[in-house]
Order: structure tokens, then C-alpha cells, then sequence
């Protein structure tokens, strides 16, 4: 499903690469956990697979796209088929919970008979029916970010990613948020998420690819936060 062959990233600005020949798979159904301290380049590894990055050496492949190649013109449709879910929730602060959710096939030109049959269809999925009219000011941390989830998830994407998703939340909320996630990755949906949170990662044991200074580190099957430290 994810395929990176010998990445490295350089940024014009930096003075060591923010990725370092990075090899990984990640399987169709996977849940991945990317960790490793600030700027060892786990936001980087994510852009890249969004092509809001082009690396500056080796290939990455996404289902079918091969990333290195694709034209700028079908960069939407790739995205498309990528959710995306970050810290910072990223609603927008002037539509209601299911205004945001609708938006977002809106956008991809699917018909209103369709929005109105799928909005409240996730909004069940995600726990937040009974909430469709709230403005996301009116609702907790851990709401937002159900809308953000529900959002990213509403075309039903191959792979959903996400960034730091619990860095705003309680440990309660975060384990909450993770078991939607859990969820949602039982239903095919390759999930890929960076995060500092050592207990989210100990107790979930899955797949752990840890970075440092660009390059990977460790790659576990069942991985913890902390080998050896
Ligand atoms: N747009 C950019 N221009 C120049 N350098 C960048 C840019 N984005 C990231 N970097 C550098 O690349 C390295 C990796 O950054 P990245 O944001 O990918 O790390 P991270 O692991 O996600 O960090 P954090 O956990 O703090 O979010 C850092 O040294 C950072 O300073």
C-alpha cells in the first residue's frame, strides 16, 4: 500500500536531511506507528506521502501512484484517497460539526442525496450523533477531533494519517480517540500515525518504525515506545 525505496529528503534551508535514505512497507490494513524526537522528520515522512513534499532522492509509492512521477494534475485525486487528521483538529471554526463532515465530499462533487445519507452515517461511527448542529467551539477537545476523524474518513480512504492526533487531548480522550482509530483501521483503512504519546504506543502494540535524524532506527512488528531506554 506504502512503499518508500531509499527516500531522502533535503530542504533547501536545512543542513542535514530530514529524511535519510528511509526504507519502509507498510501493508494494505496496516496500523503503523511512526515515533522518534522532534525534527527526526515524522511530519516530513507524512508529506512526502501526501505529495505535498517531493523527495529529493529515491521513489515512494502509494496504492497504484508512484509519487515521484505523478503529474501535479493528479495530485487531487490522490489526496482524495488519503485522510488526514492532525493535533490541531484543523475545523473550519464557521460551519456546524455536520457542515464540516459534508464539506468535505462536497468538494469531490458528490451529489447532496449522498451527503445526506453518508454525513450522519459517520457522525454515528465516530460517537457523535445528537451533535450534527454544534459549532466546534461548542464541543470538547476530544469532539473536535471526532469531527476531524470523521472528516477525514468520510470517503472512506485507503490510508489515514495522522499527525500528533492526540497531542491536545487527555490521556482518557487520547484512548478514546485511539480506539476510533482502532476502528477504524479494522475496516481496511491503512493507518499510519506519528506520535510522542508512550503510553498510547505501549499499549496499543503494533507496528513501530522509529526515527532519528531522518533515518529509521527500529522497525518492530509489535512494537513499545521505549526499547532499551
Ligand atoms: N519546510 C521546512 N524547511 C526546512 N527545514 C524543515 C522544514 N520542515 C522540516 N524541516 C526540518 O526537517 C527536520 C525534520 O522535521 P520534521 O518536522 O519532519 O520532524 P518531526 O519528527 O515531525 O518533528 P516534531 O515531532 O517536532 O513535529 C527538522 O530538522 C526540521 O527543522
Amino acid at each position: 500500500m506504502i512503499r518508500l525505496e531509499h527516500v531522502s529528503k533535503a530542504y533547501k534551508t536545512s543542513t542535514r536531511p530530514a529524511l535519510d535514505d528511509v526504507s519502509v512497507n507498510v501493508d494494505k490494513g496496516e496500523f503503523v506507528f511512526l515515533i522518534g524526537p522532534s525534527g527526526s522528520g515524522k511530519s516530513t515522512f507524512l508529506r512526502l506521502l501526501l505529495r505535498e513534499e517531493l523527495p529529493s532522492k529515491g521513489s515512494i509509492h502509494v496504492d497504484t501512484w508512484n509519487l515521484t512521477k505523478l503529474p501535479r494534475r493528479r495530485v487531487p485525486k490522490l489526496r482524495q484517497r488519503i485522510g488526514c487528521v492532525f493535533q490541531d483538529f484543523r475545523l473550519l471554526v464557521n460551519k456546524t460539526v455536520a457542515e464540516n463532515v459534508a464539506f468535505a465530499l462536497e468538494v469531490i462533487g458528490k451529489p447532496p442525496n449522498t451527503v445526506r445519507k453518508v454525513v450522519p452515517e459517520v457522525l454515528q461511527l465516530v460517537g457523535l450523533d445528537g451533535k450534527a448542529d454544534r459549532m466546534p467551539n461548542e464541543l470538547s477537545g476530544g469532539e473536535q477531533q471526532r469531527v476531524a476523524i470523521a472528516r477525514a474518513f468520510v470517503n472512506r480512504p485507503l490510508v489515514l494519517l495522522a499527525d500528533e492526533p492526540t497531542g491536545n487531548l487527555d490521556p482518557d480522550t487520547s484512548q478514546d480517540i485511539m480506539l476510533l482509530l482502532e476502528r477504524i483501521n479494522r475496516t481496511g483503512t491503512t493507518v499510519l500515525m506519528a506520535t510522542h504519546d508512550h503510553s498510547i504506543v505501549d499499549s496499543m502494540r503494533r507496528r513501530v518504525v522509529e526515527l532519528q535524524l531522518g533515518k529509521v532506527v527500529r522497525d518492530d512488528s509489535r512494537g513499545v515506545y521505549g526499547v532499551g531506554r
